[in-house]
């Protein structure tokens, strides 16, 4: 039998329309517009389009976007001046730096420089620590969607078993985090977990957050499962170009309850929910209740 899908794409419009109403009624009852500041340096072509698909997204949703495209030999000097000019903006709530950024640049050291408040990626030390230690924190945006297309399945988390394959600083860890605090039991697995295959199929729930692509065959799958595939590989098969996650998508489906596809799973989730990210910190900057349904 063949798997429910779900529909990422969908999903991520439900998730925009959630926030574009709420930016609305900021606008309208306190006057106040939700700014989103996104970097980009170098000229990475699959980084362009996502900060274009940025900019778009955030200003059809009502927010005003600042793009800040530099140059792939910008020094880290000038990168830490801007960061530190849009910390101090006061229009601008969410500050995003392009990943990955060129092998000259430091990301922790980058990422770190951003207002925490501001760091509407959650990759900033003290949001890592947030997440870790069960606080408010601004989550990562694609654990986040993944948690939203979680929770709109099952309802509630408690009690399932968890495993994330993968242990990358930003999917697996917080992913994990994330399952942990809606009371999964989670386990994650990475290249030197003993046997691997049984492990993953021991999950109710199983999140892919390898970076390789079609790594997980259908028989790692526990028969009615729900499966998450985080990955998005370009490979070349049959000599064309296609996106494929890191899950054997035609035997997965075959075993798992539910999966989502790549392309059109989890990826149009990431930029839903750094919008939604946005509107968080901004209503947190003003002090303002945020929308319950669009955080962890
Ligand atoms: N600072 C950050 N850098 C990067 C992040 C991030 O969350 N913050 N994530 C990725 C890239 N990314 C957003 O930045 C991103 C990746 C994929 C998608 C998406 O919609 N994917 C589509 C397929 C698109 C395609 O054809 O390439 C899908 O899966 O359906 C959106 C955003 C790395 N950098």
């Amino acid at each position: 039998m063949s798997a429910q899908l779900i529909d990422g794409k969908a999903f991520a419009a439900t998730v925009r329309e959630k926030v574009a109403t709420q930016v609305e009624k900021l606008k309208e009852v306190h006057g106040i517009t939700p700014g989103l500041a996104v970097v980009l340096v170098g000229e990475d072509p699959a980084s362009e389009v996502y900060v274009r698909n940025k900019g778009k997204q955030t200003l059809e949703c009502g927010m005003n976007s600042y793009e800040h495209k530099l140059s792939s030999d910008t020094s880290e000097a000038d990168l830490l001046t801007l960061i530190e000019t849009l910390n101090a903006d006061p229009a601008v709530h969410g500050i995003l730096v392009q990943l990955p950024l060129p092998d000259h640049l430091d990301s922790d050291l980058v990422i770190n420089a951003i207002d925490p408040a501001k760091d509407v990626d959650g990759f900033h030390i003290s949001n890592v620590g947030l997440l870790a230690t069960g606080q408010k924190a601004m989550v990562p945006c694609t654990p986040l969607g993944c948690l939203m297309m979680l929770r709109d399945h099952y309802g509630s988390l408690s009690g399932l078993n968890a495993v994330v394959v993968g242990r990358s600083n930003i999917v697996g860890k917080p992913m994990a985090q994330l399952l942990l605090r809606d009371s999964c039991t989670v386990t994650i697995a990475h290249s030197r977990t003993k046997d691997i295959a049984e492990v993953c199929r021991g999950a109710d729930i199983l999140v892919a957050a390898v970076g390789r692509p079609e790594m997980i065959p259908g028989n790692w799958v526990k028969p009615g499962a729900t499966v998450i595939d985080v990955g998005i590989n370009r490979i070349e098969r049959d000599g064309k170009r296609k996106l494929v996650g890191d899950v054997d998508f035609a035997s997965a489906v075959e075993v798992a309850g539910v999966i989502t596809p790549v392309p059109g799973g989890v990826g149009p989730m990431t930029i839903a929910c750094l919008l939604a990210n946005t509107l968080t910190a901004c209503c947190r900057a003003h002090d303002l209740p945020e929308p319950s349904d669009l955080t962890a």
